[in-house]
């Protein structure tokens, strides 16, 4: 487990500024939640968090390590992952291969050059554990091209977990899904929770208010409030700013 800040982190496109300053303090072991209106940053945030973009300005630190001038693939290699990247599943593939390319760090190369690889008895037991925890148990042979929506989502969720994260950046993950495949995603979320930190962004209330910590607000890039639950619900600023709107 690791725990993440942000010093004054900020990012502009041309003249328009959409990270305005965000200092966040994600705890070891918490599932801190981000939520805000549509386009008030929170992808960019998350981008900018992963290394996928580079910011304008200010630090991202991770267990006080300053990864700010880190690359995607060396901020995965301390442990800052992000799930959700629905181009990286190789089709043809089955489950537990995806899973298994995963844990031998091997995503971004051809598959061919991995095959004789996939006899590796330790990144075999990570990607079936990593299948398991993510509830695609009885998928190990599928090939991940037959898989339904919700489940690939579940692939990608085993594919980071394979990985062995020690910090998951989660960007949507119900996104597209169905009451009931929300609904299995929140619990499989409930049962990782603790063995990972978690930032998650997400715009299903229901299951951010069931599985969040702590929660932080953004609205026009900046942070508004970060609290518990309860705390978030109470706010007036936050009920007017997006509590509100949701509700109408
Ligand atoms: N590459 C880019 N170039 C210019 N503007 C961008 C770029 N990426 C994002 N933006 C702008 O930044 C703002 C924030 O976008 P972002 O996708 O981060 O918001 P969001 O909170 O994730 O939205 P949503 O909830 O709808 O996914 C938007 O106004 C968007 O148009």
């Amino acid at each position: 487990m690791a725990a993440l800040q942000t010093e004054g982190l900020v990012k502009r496109f041309g003249a328009l500024l959409v990270t305005d300053d965000v200092s966040l303090d994600i705890r070891s072991g918490e599932l801190h939640a981000l939520i805000g209106p549509n386009g008030a940053g929170k992808t960019t945030l998350i981008n900018q968090l992963s290394g996928e973009l580079r910011s304008s300005a200010g630090r991202v630190l991770f267990d006080g390590r300053d990864l700010t001038a880190l690359p995607v693939h060396q901020r995965a290699r301390a442990g800052l992952l992000r799930s959700y990247q629905i181009t990286s599943i190789f089709e043809e593939f089955t489950v537990r291969e995806n899973a298994m390319l995963s844990a031998l760090g091997a995503r971004q190369h051809a598959w061919s050059f991995w095959r004789p690889m996939l006899a590796n008895p330790q990144a075999r037991a990570a990607a079936d554990e990593a299948i398991e925890a993510a509830g695609l148990g009885a998928f190990v042979d599928t090939a991940a091209g037959e898989l339904a929506y919700g489940q690939r989502r579940q692939l990608e969720l085993a594919m980071a977990l394979a990985a062995q994260p020690r910090f998951l950046l989660l960007d949507e993950p119900m996104a597209g899904m169905s009451v009931q495949e929300s609904a299995a995603v929140t619990a499989l979320l409930q049962r990782l929770k603790r063995r990972y930190t978690i930032l998650l962004v997400e715009h299903d209330m229901d299951a951010v208010f069931a599985l969040a910590d702590r929660i932080s607000v953004l609205v026009y890039g900046r942070v508004i409030f970060t609290g518990t639950p309860d705390e978030i619900r109470a706010h007036p600023e936050v009920r007017a700013v997006y509590l509100g709107e949701e509700s109408t």
